[in-house]
Formats: C-alpha cells, sequence, structure tokens
C-alpha cells in the first residue's frame, strides 16, 4: 500500500488556493435572499446576471492567485478565464446548494430554484449535477482545487500554449489526488469520481445559453461583461 504523501510545497500551494478560494466569494449570499422572498421571473433573471456578474470578477481575482497563473501568455489567461466561467459559476452554485442548511432551507430552495423562470426541461440535468456534488461531501480545500483543475483546462478554446497549461493542472491534480486519498481513505476511487463530475460540468454548461434564452420571460437584458462571457 503505497504511502500517499503531501509534500511541504504541496501544503503550501493548498493552503494559498484555499485562502484565496474562501477570499474571494460574492458578498451577498443569493440563497439568503432566496429564502426569505419568492421573486418573478423577471427579477430573477436580474438577480441571475447580477451574481453571474460578479462571480466573473470574483474568478479573474482567484486565479491571481493560482501559482503560475500570471506566468502564461496573457492571451491565454483570458481564454482561460473565458473558457472556464460558465463552469466555475455551475460549480459555485453546486456548492452553494449542497452546503448544510436548516432543516427543510434545501427543499424551499429547490423549489424557489425550479420556479425561477428557467425552462423545466434544464432543471433535472440542473439538479442531478447538484446533488452528486452534494454526494461528494468536498471539504473546502477539495472544492478550491476543482475549481482550480477547472481554470486549468488546457483545450480551451483559443488557447496557444497548452502544454504550459497541461503543466501548471497536472500539479493541481497531483495535490488533490493525494488529498482525496487523505481524506477518503475508505474510497479509493474517491478522485476518479471527483473528476467525472468535471465531465458532467462540462455538458450541463453546454445549455446555459439556452437556459438564459429561454428564461420564462421575453426581452433578455445581459450586463456587457456576460456578453463576452456568455454566448448571449
Ligand atoms: C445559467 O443558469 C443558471 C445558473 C445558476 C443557477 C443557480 N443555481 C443555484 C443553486 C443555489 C443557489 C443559487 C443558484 N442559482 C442562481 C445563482 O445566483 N447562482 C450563482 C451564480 C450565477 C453565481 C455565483 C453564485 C451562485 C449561487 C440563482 C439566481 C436567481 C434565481 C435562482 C437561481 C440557475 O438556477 C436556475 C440557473
Amino acid at each position: 500500500k503505497e504511502k500517499v504523501e503531501i509534500t511541504k510545497e504541496q501544503q503550501a500551494l493548498m493552503k494559498i488556493i484555499t485562502d484565496a478560494y474562501n477570499r474571494h466569494q460574492i458578498p451577498q449570499d443569493v440563497a439568503k435572499k432566496l429564502l426569505q422572498d419568492q421573486y418573478s421571473a423577471e427579477e430573477n433573471f436580474l438577480l441571475l446576471t447580477e451574481m453571474a456578474t460578479s462571480q466573473v470578477q470574483v474568478l479573474v481575482e482567484f486565479t491571481k492567485n493560482i501559482p503560475g497563473f500570471l506566468s502564461l501568455d496573457r492571451e491565454d489567461q483570458i481564454a482561460l478565464l473565458k473558457g472556464s466561467a460558465v463552469e466555475a459559476m455551475f460549480l459555485r452554485s453546486a456548492q452553494v446548494f449542497s452546503r448544510k442548511m436548516p432543516s427543510g432551507h434545501t427543499e424551499v430552495l429547490e423549489e424557489r430554484i425550479r420556479k425561477s423562470g428557467i425552462s423545466e426541461e434544464f432543471i433535472t440535468p440542473m439538479f442531478n449535477f447538484y446533488k452528486s456534488i452534494g454526494e461528494l461531501h468536498m471539504v473546502q480545500e477539495e472544492q478550491a482545487l476543482l475549481t482550480t483543475v477547472t481554470i486549468l483546462t488546457p483545450d480551451r478554446p483559443y488557447v496557444k500554449d497548452q502544454q504550459a497549461v497541461e503543466r501548471l493542472q497536472e500539479t493541481m491534480l497531483d495535490v488533490l489526488r493525494k488529498l482525496c486519498v487523505l481524506q477518503h481513505p475508505q474510497e479509493p476511487q474517491y478522485f476518479a469520481r471527483l473528476l467525472g463530475r468535471l465531465t458532467e460540468l462540462r455538458t450541463l454548461s453546454h445549455y446555459h445559453t439556452e437556459m438564459l434564452v429561454s428564461w420564462r420571460m421575453n426581452d433578455h437584458k445581459f450586463t456587457p461583461l456576460l456578453c463576452e462571457i456568455w454566448d448571449v
């Protein structure tokens, strides 16, 4: 049985990433807002675009703390941000949804999201993903590293130096793999399950443009930043 050990450097890397991940979170908690009041489809859409816009800004700040990210080609940095913003948003939403809440709150939140204005056909795949993330009971270091691995995906459109991104991603994957073995010793295939969620995340993210344009209201308005990031 090979002894898995996280090195001092990997420990330091994990701390930098996790601290940055926790620091760069959106201030107002959308779940609390949703639990307080029932909003119209229009109000929910506005809330969604506001959340998504601030999430992109937060993502940019977070990536500045990923060791090595700022040494990448500048245009590749933009390509990685643009290519991962939607996935990071769904990953964040899944983590917010899976948070431990007082009993009954998750059900209310789920109901509010089902009735938010999103069209029926996307609700099942979205909640399937949220629940599959919830079942993993990730610790915050795993959440931070999983988001980092998602950002450092080499085969995003327009990335020129894929090898440089691959090297960074592999560094993060090695730490994540060891962390999974140490955090979930009874479940040797936990790391593989975690990576399998990234495939589900990419599939879900393919629907996001459809989700937005089919939101039950007419005249969908987007912020300039979202027009950049979302294909709308
Ligand atoms: C593209 O289509 C989507 C994307 C996300 C959600 C979503 N799943 C959530 C799970 C838990 C809590 C809130 C959740 N959201 C929205 C939200 O703000 N996500 C969010 C964002 C955007 C950034 C940072 C962080 C978060 C949580 C609420 C926006 C207002 C209407 C209700 C959904 C969604 O729900 C229908 C549809």
